[in-house]
């Protein structure tokens, strides 16, 4: 499963947002920085109206949506990467994350601390984009010690492995993050092991208050200036209206998010952006029992997508019956797709694409 780390500073929202994230998690938002030790770790599903066409077509009992798993990562502070705060601990389970959100204070409020004493997302994001630049130099450089050590006798792989290293430290030394390093595949390749932080996929969450939902402000711009020179994502969120819409009743949701002049408080454009940014896919399989979405990554094969559902499916793939999810809705039905001859049977060469809806015949 796809697995996000949210970072930032003490006191940003963090917690708030996770606490959102995942209505029953357990991390505790207090205005006291650290207050978060354990990483907290949680699943929510990825909202996809498809989902209930599919299951209105397929009388479907359930809909099982796809399901992105956040971990809330506390800890992060100036000095981080040297072991200050919580330090190295947090880098590590940040290194095991698939994409990163980085959550920046763009709101006011004289009640709540600010580590830095004031609000600066720029100086925020340079601080905590710094911490991990300098994680990933120790890593790098710990990594070329041990490879020049251990290949006294020059290996062809070896050699190539450190030219990319050296690469990489001459980036990072400049607390560049790797990604500014513009790697090839092959040397992309080389040195995926070392899971760098710095070439993670990486959203911005500012973080307003609830009267900046609707229109953004100054702070929101910074982020966005930033954002844009990295071709990072930004999303707008409100961590603090998201907390409030959870005590609420649906009714009561409606009008407090109209009274704020929005239709959401941010949290499913911000799954939905973790979910686009890895470039994934969706294809589905509707049932009586399930309408259920399935993660893939693009360019996966039939049997590399049947899969995902089950190892032996993968196995004993024989070929898939598809259609696209247009056709299928617009025909209405699987009888009618069928009879139109819009349902084709793909084999193991196939590329799934979004959206396909598929029953796979296997010999299991
Ligand atoms: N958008 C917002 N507007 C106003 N107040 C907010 C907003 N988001 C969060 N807060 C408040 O800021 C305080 C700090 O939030 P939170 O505890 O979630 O921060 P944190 O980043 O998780 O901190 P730590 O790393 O110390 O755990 C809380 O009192 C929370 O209610």
């Amino acid at each position: 499963m796809l697995k996000a780390g949210i970072v930032g500073l003490p006191n940003v929202g963090k917690s708030t947002l996770f606490n959102a994230l995942i209505a029953n998690a357990k991390a505790e938002a207090a205005n006291f920085p650290f207050c978060t030790i354990e990483p907290n770790v949680g699943t929510v599903t990825v909202p996809d109206q498809r989902l209930n066409k599919l299951a209105e077509i397929g009388k479907s009992a359930q809909i099982v949506p796809a399901r992105v798993e956040f971990v809330d990562i506390a800890g992060l502070v100036k000095g981080a990467s040297k072991g200050e705060g919580l330090g190295n601990q947090f880098l590590g389970n940040i290194r095991a994350c698939d994409a990163i959100v980085q959550v920046v204070r763009c709101f006011d409020n004289p009640d709540i601390h600010h580590v830095e004493a004031t609000i600066d997302p720029a100086r925020d994001i340079e601080i905590i984009n710094l911490e991990l630049s300098l994680s990933d130099l120790a890593q790098v450089e710990k990594r070329m010690e041990r490879t020049r050590k251990n290949s006294r006798v020059a290996s062809k792989e070896a050699s190539f492995e450190l030219e990319v290293l050296e690469k990489l430290q001459q980036t990072l030394d400049q607390g560049q993050p790797a990604r500014m390093a513009n790697l090839n595949e092959e040397e992309l390749a080389a040195i995926s092991f070392l899971q760098l932080l710095t070439l993670k996929p990486i959203i911005y969450a500012a973080n307003v208050s609830e009267d900046d939902l609707a229109t953004g402000n100054a702070w929101v711009e910074k982020v966005r200036a930033i954002a844009s020179n990295e071709n990072a994502e930004v999303v707008i969120v409100s961590a603090q209206v998201e907390a409030e819409l959870i005590e609420l009743s649906d009714a009561d949701k409606l009008e407090f998010l109209e009274s704020l002049g929005v239709s959401e408080g941010g949290l499913r454009s911000l799954i939905k952006a973790t979910y686009d940014l890895l470039g994934l896919r969706t294809y589905f399989t509707v049932g009586p029992k399930e309408a259920r979405a399935w993660t893939i990554t693009a360019g996966m094969s039939a049997p590399q997508a049947a899969g995902v559902i089950h190892s032996d499916f993968e196995r004993g793939f024989i070929r898939a019956e598809t259609i696209g999810f247009d056709d299928l809705v617009q025909t209405g039905s699987m009888k009618a797709a069928k009879e139109k001859g819009l349902v084709r049977s793909e084999g193991k060469e196939y590329t799934v694409q979004e959206g396909d809806v598929m029953l796979f015949l296997t010999n299991t």
